[in-house]
């Protein structure tokens, strides 16, 4: 008779599963205390992996699986002489079907009142040890980690007279050590974060493993002639996977790109009503204002001409009024907290516009990847907020207070427009925004150029220094009032020099924000 080990933490699905492994497949099963009891309380025939080992659980359930009679009959290769003769000399019985969830860490640590020791205790050991052995000799055995696999395996098994496939067993092999990867990866970055949540050790990780389960397959990536597919991190829906799609037509992978760049962007703005209009993946409209329509409208208006196919994200729920400027162009997406049923109504002809709800659209990611050929590079995210006590004014002219609340949104914006990038705003609106431009000048006129007639008494922020006093000088005779920059040129003195020859206020941020 084949042996079947289950030994599982979510017994969702079990005892239909175990019985048909009995009744169906001819299954003797061998089970872990807690598995045992369902399945015997069930009806069921099953043998207790103490029994079966001689050796009872011991340490309060850390070591019950963790026996040579088990770990034994999982590795062992059939075709190998040696293999087969231990398992006849320590009367080991081959299994050929290992059943095996996790102890639920992830879970146990999404609780707000979990402590250390808590935690500790639901890193699964003998559970992950079998998950891998089975894995390791899927030439023989096959490997079930999730209940959503159960129906799987009856039908491979029905469909091949018990003969399951070489494929289907190395396919849950993966499956199983993608599982115990991405376990692994939960408790390391658990261990190395502090009660509040933020990272223990501020050096980075010597070991870096990115793990996501494939949550929707892309029709196609940033072009239709590359595949995609949309992976969720952890077990529980964080970020876009939390989000709602209200309507609207299948979210492709730009959308997502550029629904991430929007909410970057307007997580900056929390005080009052704010919306961002991006497109691949640079703002061309950024706006705050007293009601949210008003911010949409400037944000628009900002730059129509580029805000059409535009992603909109606003950092309040949407109501009606905003709901109908919405409806007035083409747009491929907006995001938003919430959206009122009155706005839904109006947003509804237009059917094919993605409306996506994302309650929670400050939390990013703490850290930052980058593939690179062999290998990846891993930095902090830019969190460093726009912090003025720490702004140095550099000129003779002060800046006025409105000054300096518009450098602030300036600045804000600037930190999320690929470098080099320039931006101009007025009355808490962009004008004019140059991005990712080789040279800063470039980025001035282009920045000053959309702005047009609006530039006079406008401010200007560069996410880096001006290597020569050009740029203060094209932003002066613009009409420009007031200038934000990091400062740290070799020629910063030719900038300030030029400021205070032409009367402009500029203040140097000390940090910069390049963004590639
Ligand atoms: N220590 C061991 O030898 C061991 N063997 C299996 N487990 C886990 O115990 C759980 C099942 O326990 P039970 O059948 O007692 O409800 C499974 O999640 C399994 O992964 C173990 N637990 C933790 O490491």
């Amino acid at each position: 008779m084949p042996l079947a080990l289950l030994s599982v933490s979510d017994k969702t699905g079990l005892v239909a599963f175990a019985r048909r492994l009995v009744e169906d497949c001819g299954y003797s099963l061998v089970s872990s205390g807690g598995t045992a009891k369902t399945l015997a309380t069930a009806g069921l025939s099953v043998t207790k992996v103490s029994d079966y080992t001689g050796s009872p659980e011991i340490l309060g359930g850390r070591v019950k699986t963790l026996h040579p009679r088990i770990h034994g009959g999982i590795l062992a290769r059939r075709e190998v002489a040696q293999d087969v003769a231990d398992l006849e000399a320590n009367e080991i019985q081959p299994i050929d079907l290992v059943v095996v969830n996790l102890y639920p860490f992830e879970q146990t640590i999404a609780k707000s009142d979990v402590t250390l020791p808590e935690a500790v205790e639901q890193i699964d050991i003998g559970g992950p040890a079998m998950l891998r052995a089975s894995a390791k000799n899927f030439a023989h055995v096959t490997v079930l980690c999730q209940p959503a696999q159960y129906d799987a395996y009856l039908d491979e098994w029905q469909k091949s007279s018990g003969a399951v496939s070489f494929e289907f067993r190395k396919a849950c092999a993966l499956a199983g050590f993608e599982h115990t990867a991405a376990y692994d990866r939960a408790i390391a970055t658990y261990l190395s974060t502090d009660e509040e949540g933020t990272a223990a050790d501020t050096s980075l990780p010597s070991r870096y493993t990115l793990t996501g389960t494939q949550r929707q397959s892309l029709r196609y990536g940033e072009n239709p002639h590359q595949q995609a597919a949309w992976y969720q991190s952890g077990s529980e829906p964080m970020g876009w996977a939390a989000a709602t799609k209200l309507q609207g037509k299948e979210l492709s992978y730009n959308n997502l790109v550029d629904l991430e760049a929007a909410r970057r962007i307007v997580a900056e703005f929390q005080d009052d009503p704010a919306a961002v209009v991006i497109k691949h993946t640079n703002p061309c409209g950024v706006a705050q204002a007293t009601t949210l329509s008003d911010a949409y409208r400037r944000a628009f208006d900002a730059d129509s001409m580029s805000a059409f196919g535009g992603i909109v994200a606003l950092n309040r729920a949407i109501d009606a009024a905003t709901a109908q400027a919405l409806t007035q162009t083409f747009l491929e997406c907006v995001v938003a907290p919430s959206c009122e049923s009155e706005a839904q109504e109006i947003l509804a002809a237009k059917s094919k516009l993605r409306v996506l709800t994302l309650p929670d659209l400050v939390t990013g990611t703490a850290d930052a990847v980058r593939l690179i050929a062999g290998g990846f590079l891993l930095q902090d995210a830019d969190e460093s907020p726009a912090t003025p006590d720490d702004w140095k004014v550099v000129t003779e002219t002060q800046p006025t207070p409105e000054q300096w609340q518009e450098l602030i949104f300036a600045w804000k914006v600037c930190k999320h427009v690929k470098s080099n990038a320039i931006v101009v705003t007025s009355d808490r609106t962009t004008l004019g925004i140059g991005a990712g431009q080789m040279n800063r000048v470039g980025a001035v006129n282009i920045a000053l150029q959309q702005a047009g007639d609006r530039t006079q008494g406008a401010t200007l922020a560069s996410d880096g220094f001006f290597p020569f006093d050009d740029s203060v000088r094209q932003a002066a005779a613009a009409g420009i009032g007031a200038i934000a920059q990091p400062g740290g040129s070799l020629r910063d003195k030719d900038s300030i020099d030029a400021a205070n020859e032409l009367g402009l206020a500029m203040i140097f941020t000390g940090i910069r924000h390049f963004l590639h």
